[in-house]
């Protein structure tokens, strides 16, 4: 017998860094996992720790470097951490650093209509978004980097422009030809950089994230869509456009489905014009998965990386 692929670490440190700029403070609120490996054998065959830095001090070190350090971006930081742990542990030749990011906005206190005219704003008081999760992993070897940051959770909705025919029919297909539906999902998606070593070029992380984030939405708006497929290529293509940095974007969206209520039996008329009534179904769901690759890229993005 043998020893296959191992890894361990902490999972899951939950930190959350305030930043004070006079009475104005800033949050950096992240979810960090840490994954090691290298000699690890003899722990699995003998019970020798003496190659194993504890999971304890992994998750010290995750908090110890958000004082010392700060967290400019999760990717910054995730880049420090796997650096750390890789050049400073003879046995340890590979970290990974996985990091959920929760975004929080600032409470408006005045009229409702504050945000928008610039009125105050708490400096010191945040709701949480509650819209998408920003994710992003980094592997470092020693010599390589791999940064593939993401986003999952990302609601979104059409309600026009979206229309579904020309499909293949056999003898078990019901589903009746669309030209006016709603096209809605929770998108999930995965972007990797090509960035591997040069510290000098290295991307703007937090502007590369909005940037993607704008041109992915952007695309799902603005696509009249024949289908989910056909979206969500759209999405993809108009990053690997607009972003040097991204060589390779994965999506799995889930089609959201939305069906017109049959409201003939209480002899109401329900069709898309004005006044629509639809059921939104929870399962089951459309399920439409792709990888959107630049010309000449390797695909390196998990197939169900993700899902997770
Ligand atoms: O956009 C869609 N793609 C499909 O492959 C599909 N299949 C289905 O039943 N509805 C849809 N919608």
């Amino acid at each position: 017998m043998i020893l296959g692929q191992n890894q361990y670490g902490k999972a899951e440190n939950r930190v959350v860094k305030i930043t004070r700029d006079g009475a104005t403070h800033h949050i950096k609120d992240l979810n960090v996992s840490v994954a090691l490996s290298g000699d690890m054998e003899e722990v699995h065959y003998s019970g020798s720790n003496a190659n194993v830095l504890p999971t304890d001090t992994t998750k010290n070190t995750v908090f110890a470097f958000a004082k010392e350090y700060g967290i400019e971006s999760a990717e910054q930081f995730g880049i420090h951490l796997a650096r750390h742990f890789v050049t400073s542990q003879e046995p340890i030749h590979q970290a990974r650093i996985r990091i959920e990011e929760y975004s929080w906005e600032r409470i408006a206190t005045s009229d409702a209509n504050s945000r928008f005219i610039g009125a105050d704003e708490v400096k010191h008081s945040f709701v949480r978004q509650g819209q998408e999760t920003r994710v992003t992993q980094i592997t470092y070897d020693g010599t390589q980097w791999e940064v593939i940051s993401g986003l999952k959770d990302l609601v979104v909705m059409n309600s026009t422009n979206s229309e579904f025919w020309g499909y293949v029919k056999d003898k078990y297909t019901t589903l009746q030809e669309a030209y006016d539906r709603i096209l809605a999902t929770q998108v999930a998606a995965r972007w990797r950089f090509n960035w591997t070593d040069d510290e000098q070029k290295m991307p703007h992380w937090e502007k590369s994230y909005e940037q993607v984030r704008k041109h992915m939405l952007h695309a799902f708006a603005e696509t009249y869509s024949l289908s989910l497929q056909q979206t969500l290529y759209q999405m993809g293509s108009r990053i690997i456009t607009h972003r040097s940095e991204v060589d390779e974007v994965r999506f799995s969206l889930p089609n959201k489905h939305h069906f017109l209520v049959d409201l003939e039996p209480f002899g109401l008329k329900n069709d898309t014009a004005d006044g629509a009534v639809y059921f939104a179904a929870d399962r089951p769901y459309g399920l439409i998965e792709a990888t959107v690759l630049r010309d000449g890229c390797e695909a390196r993005i998990p197939v169900d990386m993700t899902n997770l």
